[in-house]
């Protein structure tokens, strides 16, 4: 057994994780995650009671229950990058002892369902539509620092995607959990969902400054994955699915689609679309 030296997993004074702030006995077992910090409230208040609310940066955590089952919300901000830091230290809270800075023998598996806003690709799925991934293209470059292995049908799928969209990185492709899955089986659209690294170039949108791709959003959307078609697009899902995989948590991801990208339209109250979703996952999980 090794010693995690204090660089590596760094704690505060009073034996918290560096940036979610946070003491073991302050994360439920369940967690959902949200990009907004401002989503966390939002979810918080159909809570019965809210134990612990903590603030760090973006990271903003309220654990408390729900007709009995212990619950916590955590906001990642945006991006693959706070994804990482996150998974890896809500990780380490369940599975590190803080105080002997070794890996516990028993590791805990937990339940992880993000709760996001994303854009639609394809014209039929309509506008506010909930959506979960059943799998996720990474278009960032996170796994390139992590031990990830794909099978031989996923490998030959990234390498005639990375020609397509003559990309000179290499992404990947990770699954949500089917147990998670099975939860969200009816009444939501599946697909596979693309987590870009930005918002605009990274997702084939033009303000002042032309993508190097051409036709981004039509190539992508009239692919064919092994898992179906791409539908939707954002910023964490892959890596969210990735980390999981890894540090072996269930994770799924759901989005409400408010924008649709072909139709050229967005959401006249994606708000009230977020919290629909909300409502709905707080119902399957309780
Ligand atoms: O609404 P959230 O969960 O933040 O998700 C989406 O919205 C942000 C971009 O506007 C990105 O984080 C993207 O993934
Ligand atoms: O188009 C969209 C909408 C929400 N979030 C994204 O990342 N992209």
């Amino acid at each position: 057994m090794v010693r995690i030296p204090e660089s590596e997993l760094i704690l505060t004074d009073d034996g918290r994780v560096y940036h979610l702030n946070l003491l073991p006995e302050m994360v439920a077992d369940t967690i959902i995650v949200v990009g907004d910090p401002d989503r966390v409230p939002k979810v918080s208040r159909y809570f019965d009671q809210v134990e612990h609310r903590v603030n760090s940066r973006e990271l903003v955590t309220h654990t408390g229950s729900i007709s009995g089952t212990r619950l916590s919300v955590m906001s990642s901000g945006m991006g693959t990058d706070n994804v990482e830091l996150l998974m890896t230290e809500l990780d380490a809270l369940v599975n590190v002892n803080l105080k002997t800075r070794m890996v516990n023998k028993e590791l805990k598996e937990l339940r992880i369902i993000r709760i996001g806003t994303s854009g639609c690709l394809q014209e039929d799925i309509p506008i506010d539509a909930h959506l979960v991934s059943e799998a996720a293209l990474g278009l960032d470059t996170l796994m390139s620092f992590y031990d990830w292995k794909s099978n031989e049908r996923i490998n030959e799928f990234l390498a005639s995607l990375r020609n397509q969209l003559d990309l000179n990185f290499d992404p990947y492709l990770a699954e949500a959990s089917s147990e998670l899955l099975a939860l969200f089986q009816t009444d939501f659209h599946r697909g596979v969902t693309i987590t870009a690294p930005g918002f605009y170039a990274p997702q084939g949108r033009q303000v002042r400054l032309k993508p190097r791709i051409d036709g981004m959003v039509d190539k992508l959307a009239q692919m064919e994955t092994p898992f179906g078609r791409f539908t939707n697009l954002e910023m964490e899902t892959a890596g969210y699915y990735a980390m999981a995989k890894l540090l072996g948590h269930q994770m799924i991801s759901l989005n409400a689609l408010i924008a649709n990208r072909p139709r050229q339209e967005f959401s006249e109250n994606h708000e009230a679309a977020v919290d629909r979703l909300i409502q709905r996952v707080i119902e399957r999980l309780i």
